[in-house]
């Protein structure tokens, strides 16, 4: 068996979805896991493979040491090149997680300089002069400033990155890139002797992120969002290093649930399209400040809405700023809710439920790891980055993971009414 083409390593899980699906649309099969590889872990014959982690909110030196284990496997599968994908909005506080991991796997894979690529012009994510824009505002001009976990509040990348490593950052700015990949790849070996490690780089559209893909070929080690990765798959794709096809599993029947703990505005609008056209029910942590309890009525909710025979549902936490408070269950509010939503999710699974869509990084981590499902097949995406995943093990589900901000309005109806 050939060694993967590419190997990706995730800060989440909807990341690692949005990647994967990235890579499946240059026409590479792609195997995504969840969780550092262990054992038992078996790397499918496959183009490129996809870690997806949840550590883009852990401890510090948790995100690294999965990182580095993430690498070593890799490594040992006989992948040389690596991507490090964090969100297209670089989610992170000053304290976060992208700098000590980018710095981790670059010091293991022996890189001396690599590129910081957050861009993601499909989805309205570009990058100016160092500074991240949301669509027509800066990034800290965004919803992104409410974040519940990650609150964007500055827009110049460098700026975000700087208190994450002890490493220097630099710019290509986009009339370099303009020149093209000569041009680019001089200004990155100027850098490099410099002293710099980490280079920020301008991307506006689809061909400047081809632009650094090509000038940046011969580096062990890329990080950015899933743009530079799709065009780092083309690449791949042109040069003729794929076609290692798996098999598609079968799509599961049946209804479906819908788990939201995204407070991101794109899901916001998709849950009040979601609760219009399916039967829901609101975990609200303000009006029932008790895990215990808001757990208790989730479940004993389900319950009902099964044995009424009532088909698809809604659980949601999702709200936005102005009924939220983020610490209406005390300290670790955010991951207290994802515990219960990812409760739900179990009991969903045993009682029958086959189709799960979850909106949110963190909270798709969390019902992913309480489903015990450590690797999928990725299949057709019902949204630009936003791919159905097919489990490879029993029982056969079809999990569809939605990053916050992905997705047009009706998404999550469109999702759980219609299997592909
Ligand atoms: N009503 C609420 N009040 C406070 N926190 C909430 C509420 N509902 C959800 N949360 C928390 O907000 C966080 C949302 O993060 P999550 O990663 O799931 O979504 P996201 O950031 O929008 O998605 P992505 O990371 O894919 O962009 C979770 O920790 C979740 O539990
Ligand atoms: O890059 C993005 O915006 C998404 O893949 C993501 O990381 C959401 O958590």
């Amino acid at each position: 068996m050939t060694a993967p083409a590419l190997g990706c390593i995730a800060d989440d899980y909807t990341g690692g979805t949005d990647v994967a699906a990235a890579l499946r649309r240059s026409g590479l099969s792609t195997a995504l896991l969840f969780g550092p590889p262990d054992d038992e872990s078996v790397l499918p014959d496959c183009d490129a493979v996809v870690v997806a982690l949840k550590t883009r909110t852990a401890p510090r030196a948790q995100a690294i040491s999965q990182h580095l284990a993430v690498h070593r496997w890799l490594a040992g599968q006989g992948v040389t090149r690596f991507y490090i994908k964090y969100c297209s909005t670089f989610d992170s506080t000053a304290r976060g997680n992208i700098g000590p991991t980018v710095d981790a796997v670059m010091e293991a894979a022996d890189a001396a300089i690599t590129v910081i690529c957050p861009a993601a012009p499909e989805h309205g994510r570009t990058v100016y002069q160092g500074h991240l824009f949301v669509g027509t505002r800066l990034l800290s001009d965004s919803p992104m400033r409410h974040h519940p976990l990650t609150p964007m509040t500055e827009s110049d990348v460098a700026r975000l990155l700087a208190p994450q490593t002890p490493h220097p950052v630099g710019l290509v700015p986009h009339a370099v890139i303009r020149q093209g990949p000569a041009a680019v790849r001089g200004e990155l070996g100027a850098l490099r002797r410099q002293g710099i490690r980490h280079v920020v780089v301008d991307a506006l559209d689809d061909d400047d992120l081809d632009m650094i893909a090509l000038a940046a070929d011969d580096l062990p080690v890329l990080t950015g969002a899933a743009g530079l990765a799709r065009a780092i798959g083309d690449l791949i794709s042109a040069d003729g290093g794929v076609g290692r096809t798996g098999e598609t599993p079968p799509f599961p029947e049946g209804p479906g649930l819908v788990l939201s703990g995204s407070c991101s505005a794109a899901t916001l609008r998709q849950v009040a399209r979601a609760a219009a056209a399916l039967p829901s029910h609101r975990i609200d942590p303000v009006t029932t400040p008790d895990p215990h309890m808001l757990r208790k009525n989730a479940l004993e909710w389900l319950d009902a809405h099964v044995r009424a025979g009532k088909g698809s549902a809604l659980v949601y936490s999702s709200a936005p700023p102005g009924e939220r408070d983020g610490r209406a269950l005390g300290d670790g509010t955010g991951e207290a809710l994802e515990r219960i939503l990812a409760d739900v999710a179990r009991h969903a699974a045993a009682l029958g439920f086959r189709r799960i869509v979850v909106a949110g990084g963190e909270t798709s981590g969390a019902v992913l790891n309480v489903l015990g499902v450590r690797s999928v097949v990725v299949a057709a995406e019902v949204d630009r980055g936003v791919p159905w995943c097919l489990t490879t093990t029993e029982p056969a589900m079809a999990l569809l993971l939605k990053s916050g901000n992905f997705g047009a309005d009706d998404l999550l109806v469109r999702a759980i009414k219609a299997a592909p």
